[in-house]
This record gives C-alpha cells, sequence and structure tokens, in this order.
C-alpha cells in the first residue's frame, strides 16, 4: 500500500504569462482516494493533466509510479499511461459508433492495432466488455449508437472503459458535474469500484459532501496553489470557507 503512484514537487504549470498551477508539492500512494477541491479556475484540471503525463510541468517534477514524466522517451511514457484511466470533462467518447466500441477503446493498448482494427469490423461483445456494460447498469445498451444515449448514460459508457482498461490510477475530472445527487452517488460509487483495492482515484468535486462519502483524503487548490491536504475526516468548514472565499 506504500507504493509512490504519484510524486509533485515544486511542481507547475503556466501558459504564456499565466500561471494555472505553482509549488505544488505532493505524495500519492496506492488505494488513497483523493478528492481535488477549489472555485472555478483555481487549476484542477491543470493538476489531472499533469498527473496524467497529458501536460508537462514548467517548473518542478512529475513523478508516475516512480518515473519523471518529463524528457521520457514516446514510448515509456506511453507504457505510463496505460496505466492510468482519465475520465474528462468531455468523456472523449466517440458518438457516432456503437457503446461496444467506445467501451473497447479501453482495451486498445492491450490489443494493439491489428486486434483494435478486426473488432471494428466484427464487433462482438465479449464477457469482459458485457460484464463492464452491466456493472454501469447498461447490458442493454452494447448495440446502441453511443449518441443515442442520455448524458447521464454517456458517462456510465466511459466509466465501462474504465472498468475494462483495469488503470491502477483513475483520474476524473468533474464526473459528476450534471448528474442529480442520486446519480452523482451512483458514478462515485462505480468510480471507486473501477479503482479496485490496489487501485488509486483522483477526482475533482464541486460538492464537498460527496467527497466525504467517497473519498479518504482531500486537497484544495485556490488559486493555483495547493492551499490544505487532508485527511477527509478533518475536512473543516472552515478550510473550505476560504478556499471559496472570494478575493
Ligand atoms: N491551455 C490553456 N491555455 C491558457 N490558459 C489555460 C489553459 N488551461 C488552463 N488555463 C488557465 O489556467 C487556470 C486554471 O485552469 P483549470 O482548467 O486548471 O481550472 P479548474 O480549477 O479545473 O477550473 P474549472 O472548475 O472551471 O474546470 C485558468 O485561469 C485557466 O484559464
Amino acid at each position: 500500500m506504500n507504493e509512490h503512484v504519484v510524486r509533485l514537487e515544486g511542481a507547475g504549470r503556466s501558459f504564456g504569462a499565466s500561471t494555472a498551477l505553482t509549488g505544488v508539492d505532493l505524495t500519492i500512494r496506492a488505494g488513497e482516494r483523493v478528492a481535488v477541491l477549489g472555485a472555478s479556475g483555481a487549476g484542477k484540471s491543470t493538476l489531472l493533466a499533469l498527473l496524467n503525463g497529458s501536460l508537462q510541468p514548467s517548473e518542478g517534477s512529475v513523478e508516475l509510479f516512480g518515473a519523471a514524466t518529463a524528457g521520457l522517451p514516446a514510448r515509456t511514457r506511453r507504457g505510463l499511461q496505460r496505466r492510468v484511466g482519465t475520465v474528462s470533462q468531455g468523456l472523449d467518447l466517440i458518438e457516432q459508433v456503437r457503446v461496444l466500441h467506445n467501451v473497447n477503446a479501453g482495451r486498445l493498448a492491450e490489443w494493439g492495432t491489428p486486434r483494435a482494427l478486426a473488432s471494428l469490423v466484427w464487433p462482438h461483445p465479449d464477457e469482459r466488455a458485457l460484464g463492464a456494460l452491466e456493472a454501469v447498469g447498461l447490458g442493454w445498451a452494447v448495440h446502441e449508437r453511443t449518441e443515442r444515449l442520455s448524458g447521464g448514460e454517456r458517462q456510465r459508457v466511459a466509466i465501462a472503459r474504465l472498468l475494462i482498461q483495469r488503470p491502477d490510477l483513475v483520474l476524473a475530472d468533474e464526473p459528476v458535474a450534471s448528474l442529480d445527487p442520486t446519480r452523482a452517488a451512483e458514478v462515485l460509487g462505480l468510480l471507486g469500484r473501477a479503482t479496485d483495492s490496489r487501485g488509486t482515484l483522483v477526482v475533482t468535486l464541486h460538492q464537498p459532501q460527496l467527497a466525504r462519502d467517497h473519498c479518504t483524503r482531500a486537497i484544495g487548490l485556490r488559486e493555483g496553489r495547493l492551499v490544505f491536504d487532508t485527511p477527509i475526516a478533518d475536512l473543516a468548514s472552515h478550510l473550505l470557507d476560504e478556499l471559496y472565499a472570494r478575493a
């Protein structure tokens, strides 16, 4: 349980003259479920992009599974990224294809190109794909076109894609922003299942209560800086008041 999944030292990222994140020191160990809290524009998505290696830090260092993400050969970096499953705000689903194809996209790294292409021509839902869809309550939708599903159902397709990938680290950027409270709790429960006991979850949230119900630790970002890092039991309301207070 003590393996460092993520380690940031003085990490930050600027875009031109604008600083999205700066001076972040953060270590996340296997099995932790970390809620990232902060007002809009605080740097939450930028932090997740540094964590999955899709953005490089412009200051400090970011290590994933013990290897710095900067300066790695592309192949090694892809190898690390295979261990990371991301649900982005836009979900990154291909709308025009069947649900099955979007779920199987979670296996592309495992399959390689020839098998992935074959599966596009001869879609065959095997037990793993069906199991992942049934786990999110969408067994019936395996052959539906993705664009015909509701927003909440599409969100669950993205989670089935994670379940099939079996990543060691799940990063979810506001996965429940557009959902009602019951669905939100359900989706966070599913994300918990995508990260089994050896897995690790980092999730950005706007509702602190969901963090209390589903996470083991909370970090707060304000104007690009880490302003608290606390076990979930110690997430006091004054920390939240300061986090969301207007400057
Ligand atoms: N690619 C980019 N180019 C320029 N500025 C960017 C870029 N990405 C983020 N920023 C800026 O960095 C800051 C932090 O953005 P970020 O998206 O990380 O915030 P956030 O906390 O995720 O916000 P939200 O809750 O609204 O999604 C913002 O001021 C944003 O405008």
